[in-house]
């Protein structure tokens, strides 16, 4: 950390496509400057940006980003997609190929994604496709964009069969990250982010998760000292597994999806956006170390954990009621998670606290006893 301005930088190591996350706090209005190192390290001289965002995020976030870029001499193009996880589309996509084809977007344009992780996974698919792929910008304003989406170049859309179905890596060129922009977040939201949060400490950091467990009054003031370690430690955490494996092939990117495939399931038959993602990755985790359990890989006390630091954030354990599922609906859904390989489901369960694997010998019984429970 830089004391004098109060800002740090986490490396995301990746031999060419290698970036850096700048971590700040009230200095969106200067983030043209942290672009223009990007883009010149990268050889991007166009100068033209293409940002995307949301209704909500538009003011001031997007518009701040859009001076900031101005002064520096950019000309800018606005997109502005509906707010919620249904943008993540196909018609969406083709309205901002649309705009790009107006503007005579070409391979030196930059596409800036200002706002959560639908505005990221979109644009940034936008980015990998366009032309065979422009370069990238992200600049996170949800708390689970700040910790989780915005870092590790996956991109993509929904399928209305099952999430993030059509997608592509595409790493950034760097990731602008203000925590103060979390000052406008709703709560729900902001609530949302802290379930990947959590995420990180089971996977990965059994010392972040004690560290949770002791901040839960920080974390739901949102206390910024608090905030700035928790979004700082997540990127560390992200990046490390991501410069592993960054194309998930060895199985040791596959750590972060823990939880996600019984999230993803129910997102899409809840009904994409009833759900928000965090709140359905909240209760896939919590079945998932029922699981583990169940398999006798881990005692009690994990889930236990998990569950109370879960709810003491505001977070839910079991799907809502209104949301009723069938089983053999969850089961198909799950089938088309992108871990599953000749039909046979993954999943990624705990051995203990901090460390995770992935299984393949999951009986599908243990499954439905979960989902029973
Ligand atoms: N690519 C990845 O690695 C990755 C990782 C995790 C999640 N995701 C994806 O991210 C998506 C969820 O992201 P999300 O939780 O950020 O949801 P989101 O992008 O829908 O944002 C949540 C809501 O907050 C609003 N908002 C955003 N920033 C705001 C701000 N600063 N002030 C006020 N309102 C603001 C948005 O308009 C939206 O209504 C899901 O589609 C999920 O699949 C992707
Ligand atoms: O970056 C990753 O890898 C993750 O799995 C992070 C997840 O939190 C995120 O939800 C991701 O989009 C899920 O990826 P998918 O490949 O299961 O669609
Ligand atoms: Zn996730």
């Amino acid at each position: 950390m830089n004391p004098k301005t109060d800002s740090q930088t986490v490396r995301v190591k990746l031999g060419p496509r290698s970036y850096d996350i700048d971590i700040a706090s009230d200095q969106l209005a200067a983030c043209a400057r942290s672009v223009e190192r990007w883009a010149q390290d990268r050889e991007v001289s166009a100068r033209q940006a293409f940002i995307v965002t949301d209704a909500n995020v538009h003011k001031p976030h997007a518009a701040a980003v859009m001076q900031s870029l101005q002064d520096a001499n950019w000309e800018t193009h606005l997109a502005k997609v509906p707010a919620g996880e249904t943008s993540k589309s196909l018609t969406v996509v083709a309205g901002l190929y649309d705009q790009l084809v107006d503007i005579q977007a070409g391979r030196q344009t930059l596409v800036i994604a200002v706002g959560g992780g639908v505005v990221g996974d979109l644009a940034g698919f936008v980015a990998a496709t366009y032309t065979r792929g422009v370069p990238f910008v992200q600049v996170p304003t949800t708390l689970l964009a700040q910790v989780d989406s915005s870092v590790g170049g996956k991109v993509g859309i929904n399928h209305a069969q099952g999430k993030n179905l059509i997608g592509a890596f595409h790493q950034p060129l760097g990731v602008f990250i203000d925590t103060s922009l979390l000052d406008t977040l709703p709560e729900r939201d902001y609530r949302s982010g802290l379930a990947e949060v959590i995420k990180y400490g089971v996977i990965l950091d059994e010392e972040f998760f004690a560290y949770l467990e002791q901040n839960v009054e920080g974390l739901n003031q949102r206390a910024p000292e608090v905030l700035r370690h928790v979004i700082a430690r997540s990127c560390e955490l992200k990046a490390q597994v991501v410069a592993a494996d960054e194309y998930e092939r060895t199985g040791l990117r596959a750590v972060l999806n823990y939880g996600h495939t019984f999230a993803h399931a129910y997102e899409a038959l809840c009904g994409y956006g009833e759900l928000t993602h965090g709140e359905a990755v909240a209760i896939g985790m919590v079945d998932a170390a029922q699981l583990a359990e169940w398999r006798g890989q881990v005692d009690g006390s994990l889930a236990q954990r998990q569950i109370a630091l879960t709810e003491a954030v505001g977070l839910p354990t079991r799907l809502p009621e209104g949301c009723e599922l069938k089983q053999d609906d969850v089961i198909a859904r799950m089938k088309l998670d992108k871990k599953t390989v000749a039909g046979q489901l993954r999943f990624v369960l705990p051995t203990r606290l901090g460390h995770v694997e992935v299984f393949t010998d999951v009986d599908e019984a243990d499954v439905r006893r979960v989902l029973s429970s």
